[in-house]
């Protein structure tokens, strides 16, 4: 691991597990088979696929099936087609949370050229959905709502298992995003879809997943050899599926451990930085994520003040783009405060030591600022 700089910019993505790399080894220098061959070679390959599918699916609600793919953004991309066929029963509505990733907001407006509308739900002050608001704007001509578990830029959990039941009541379908919350919070039994990327659990890049429930109407995104059930063909990657599955497997076993690490963290991190406001829920949050802000600092100047700490001026994705983070925004914060807010992301491989140095270097570059 690259100890020159502080890695805590772990929502973005995670670094690899070594347990990932040594199970993906074999599978990129000396098994080189096509999976989906029939012959000793390809069985082998497609054997490792299927363990990698079942440690996925332990993290999972039962009585669903994972379709693999190149990324979370695939996966929710092809999760977004089941909205066709309910549109040809009459449904022509989608809600997403206004905090949603790029990944599925934009997704969801590329359905207003189909004729669908979108709404975009807002939130209340602290990150989380209002229920009874939500709950108003559902109604029988909704197709699909879709929220997040875990918000990947200021770690609010969102109540999701409450969201799919308000989306059932009104027979319709509810697709989580849950990259951020896989492995680390527990996922809702009734949820239809879930999206999921191995980068973010210590995996390697180039594979996500979609989980959908038995009986859902999905319709092929990417045609071809048939693979994945016939819905997303092409050559899968016995390497990445195993890294996947090993990354899942390692998440499940250190759970609690992982999770007493975090919060042991996040302690520190909430007193090195008692100086600083938190952006969003205290109460439903993962401890992983500090989003934090300090009136009047310049977050471009800090970051390239404290070049040794790897951190974000809000969203990575959204990063460079020049425009306020939409989550912030969501939160009706000032665009002052949001122009000064950044992102910790702690992960498995931090340390104590990690948090204390980092936060000493970004306070003494801020005093420095406010001097
Ligand atoms: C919440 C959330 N959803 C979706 C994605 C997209 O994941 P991927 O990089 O696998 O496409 C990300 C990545 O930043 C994310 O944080």
């Amino acid at each position: 691991m690259n100890k020159a700089i502080i890695y805590l910019d772990n929502q973005a993505t995670t670094p690899l597990a070594p347990e990932v790399f040594e199970a993906m080894v074999p599978w990129l220098r000396d098994n080189f088979g096509n999976p989906h061959s029939a012959h000793a070679l390809g069985r082998k390959a497609a054997a490792v696929i299927e363990v990698a599918r079942e440690n996925i699916l332990a993290m999972l609600p039962a009585s669903g099936d994972l379709l693999f793919t190149g990324s979370a953004t695939e996966a929710i991309n092809l999760g977004f087609g089941t909205v066709r066929a309910l549109q040809e029963a009459g449904r022509n509505k989608i809600i997403v949370l206004d905090s949603e990733h790029a990944a599925v907001r934009d997704t969801a407006l590329s359905y207003e050229a189909h004729g669908f509308t979108v709404e975009r739900h807002p939130l209340g002050a602290d990150g989380i959905v209002s229920l009874e608001q939500l709950g108003a704007s559902i109604d029988e001509n909704t197709a699909l709502v879709a929220a997040m578990l875990v918000n990947n830029e200021i770690g609010v959990i969102q109540p999701v298992e409450a969201i799919a039941a308000l989306a059932h009541e009104y027979g319709a379908l509810m697709l989580c995003d849950v990259v951020q919350g896989y492995g680390r919070v527990d996922i809702p039994d009734n949820i239809d879809m879930a999206a999921i990327s191995a980068h973010k659990i210590y995996g390697a890049k180039g594979i996500g997943a979609l989980w959908v429930r038995k009986g859902i109407d999905l319709p092929p995104m990417i045609h071809g050899g048939g693979q994945e059930r016939g819905i997303r063909s092409g050559t899968l990657s016995p390497a990445l599926c195993a890294g996947f599955g090993q990354a899942a497997a390692l998440c499940l076993e250190r759970k609690e451990i992982d999770a007493a690490h975090i919060q042991e963290l996040a302690d520190k991190a909430h007193s090195c930085f008692s100086d600083w406001t938190i952006n969003g829920s205290m109460d439903q949050r993962y401890m992983g994520n500090l989003n934090i802000r300090r009136d009047g600092i310049d977050v471009a100047r800090l970051m390239s003040d404290v070049r040794g700490v790897a951190f974000s001026a809000g969203s990575a994705c959204a990063s460079g783009s020049g425009r306020p983070s939409h989550v912030l925004s969501a939160l009706d914060l000032e665009p002052a405060q949001i122009k000064s807010s950044i992102r910790l992301g702690f992960g498995r491989y931090n340390s104590l030591d990690d948090v204390e140095v980092a936060a000493k270097l970004i306070n003494e570059a801020v005093e420095a600022q406010l001097a």
